[in-house]
């Protein structure tokens, strides 16, 4: 298909259904990270658009509005949207390349899944109208219960850039399935395709304040977002550091919070696997895919060492052959990463690596012909120490570090040697040992024989540092939904606690 050429849409913020100046006027610039230039600029909103958008929220979802909806009519509008991205696609996806840097046919890919992502939830929307009141079970007669599952009220959504629309539709299709009216404040590095799906919605006639989008920066967009007291909850995927104060300001209201965090995941391999090839290639895909900027990437490879040597050599060669160039030709396999700051990191990352003893087997460097763009060689590390900094933070790049094992229990020990919770990957053909491993991994997410592949059907999240709460599948609109019990007193007689003073 021929990969369309565009410009970055001018837009304002969205707020109760319309395009509006931010109350200061600030813009920011986008910067595309293939060239380093300056490619156009977005709405900076502060802490009084905030509120603005947070009252047209609150509006639309007050008493006969967004929130008294049935599951089937907010059905229609998740199934209009989806059909409209779907029409959009070639053109979100060039969007997002240019934004993002990720290669253009993986963006398409990932609007395939925000296409899917929202028709799941248009049918989980209208599964709800017959789930939303079910009876609990007494042990007495003279009562009866029900649990209604209600709308939360007005959520506040704040998401990273990493997977642009595609991290914005995991909470807004369940957040609007669920009745709730919804505050979006995505990634000032990549928010163009997030403020696209604002120009959907006025297309497919969403009601007014249902889905209110603000770009800016964090500190001072998502900030007053979180500490607005009228928002009744915050769902955030990020950093650990940003999802530490999120935490500590909702605190501060008692304001619940879903915290989807950062991770360090590990990719055991074991010499029994049946293709050498085919191990190879998940494990690259596993840390090199989108640009190595993947939340779950299995960054820590450890391989048995009885084929280490075998391994790591193929690994080199398979390596070698990953096309790296504009994210936006044919066949390209890496792009550049996000932004000048994370370019900077990584390669800092890198160079602490070998300052602290470790080989940079590959990579490591800016690719020679590439002379603009943020662009990192795929990258692999080996003669790593559990003591070192490659072994234990999260890089964010196309960055794997290698340790070699020899028994069971030290994969075990090593793969859950991390603060973090996320993914974890076994591959090998003993499936009792998979088992054994996917028990022992201290994760929220386990692949047996792969590495990475994401279907909007089961649960997403973690656990340790890598944050609570669950996304996908049913489990998401359940972050969006109050649980009420109600119970009716059904007997006729007296509750007979107290002296009737009639008996006195
Ligand atoms: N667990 C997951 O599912 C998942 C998925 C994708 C990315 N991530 C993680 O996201 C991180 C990369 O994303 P990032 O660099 O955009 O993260 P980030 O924490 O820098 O920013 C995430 C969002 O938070 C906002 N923000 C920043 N400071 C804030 C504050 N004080 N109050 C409120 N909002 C604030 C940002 O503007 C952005 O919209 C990585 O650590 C990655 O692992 C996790
Ligand atoms: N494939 C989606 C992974 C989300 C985290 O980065
Ligand atoms: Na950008």
């Amino acid at each position: 298909m021929a990969i369309p050429n565009m410009q970055i849409p001018s837009r304002q913020l969205f707020i109760d259904g319309e395009w509006r100046e931010p109350v200061k006027k600030n813009r920011l610039p986008v910067i595309n990270p293939a060239t380093e230039e300056i490619i156009g600029y977005i709405p900076a909103a502060t802490a009084e658009d905030v509120d603005i958008a947070v009252k047209a929220a609150r509006r639309a979802h007050g008493r006969n509005g967004w929130g008294s909806t049935t599951g089937a009519q907010r059905a229609k509008f998740l199934r209009a949207i989806a059909a409209k991205v779907l029409e959009k696609r070639p053109e979100l996806a060039t969007l997002e390349t240019i934004d993002n840097g990720k290669p253009w046919f993986e963006a398409a890919s990932d609007i395939d899944d925000v296409v899917a992502c929202f028709e799941y939830y248009a049918d989980l929307a209208e599964a709800l109208d017959s789930k939303n009141k079910t009876e609990v079970k007494l042990h007495l007669d003279s009562f009866k219960t029900h649990v209604y599952k209600e709308p939360l009220g007005v959520v506040g959504l704040i998401t990273p850039w990493n997977y642009p629309l595609l991290m914005t539709t995991w909470k807004v299709a369940p957040a609007l399935a669920a009745g709730c009216a919804a505050v979006l404040k995505p990634s000032e590095l990549a928010s163009i395709t997030s403020l696209e799906l604002g120009e959907i919605c006025r297309e497919v006639g969403l009601p007014p304040g249902a889905l209110n989008i603000l770009t800016g920066l964090g500190h001072e967009a998502g900030s007053p977002l979180v500490s607005h007291p009228d928002v009744d909850k915050i769902a955030f995927t990020g950093s650990g550091p940003t999802g530490i104060k999120i935490m500590t300001a909702a605190a501060q209201l008692v304001k619940p919070v879903t915290l989807e965090l950062g991770g360090k995941s590990p990719i055991v391999v074991f010499d029994d696997i049946p293709n050498i090839d085919i191990a190879v290639e998940w494990t690259l895909f596993g840390c090199f895919w989108t640009n190595g900027q993947i939340c779950s990437a299995t960054s820590r490879l450890i391989i048995q060492d009885t084929i280490a040597s075998q391994f790591l050599d193929r690994l080199l060669e398979w390596t070698k052959n990953i096309k790296i160039s504009d994210p936006l030709e044919e066949d390209c396999k890496l792009g550049p990463v996000i932004s000048r700051g994370q370019y900077e990191k990584v390669l800092k990352l890198i160079s602490t690596a070998k300052n602290e003893g470790a080989t940079i087997l590959y990579g490591g460097e800016r690719p020679q012909h590439l002379k603009k763009g943020y662009y990192i060689q795929p990258t692999i590390i080996t003669d790593v120490d559990t003591s070192m900094e490659i072994w234990k933070e999260e890089v964010f790049g196309p960055v794997l570090c290698v340790k070699t094992f020899k028994t069971e229990e030290e994969a075990i020990e090593l793969a859950n040697d991390t603060k973090y919770g996320l993914g974890a990957a076994i591959l090998s053909k003993d499936l009792d040992r998979c088992e054994r491993f996917t028990k022992a991994f201290q994760s929220g997410i386990v692949w047996i024989n792969c590495s990475q592949p994401c279907f909007w059907q089961p649960p997403w999240g973690g656990k340790k540092r890598s944050g609570f709460g669950r996304e996908l599948g049913e489990w998401s609109l359940e972050n969006y939904l109050n649980i009420k019990q109600v119970t009716q007193y059904v007997s006729d007689e007296p509750w007979a606690f107290y002296k009737s003073p009639s008996k006195l």
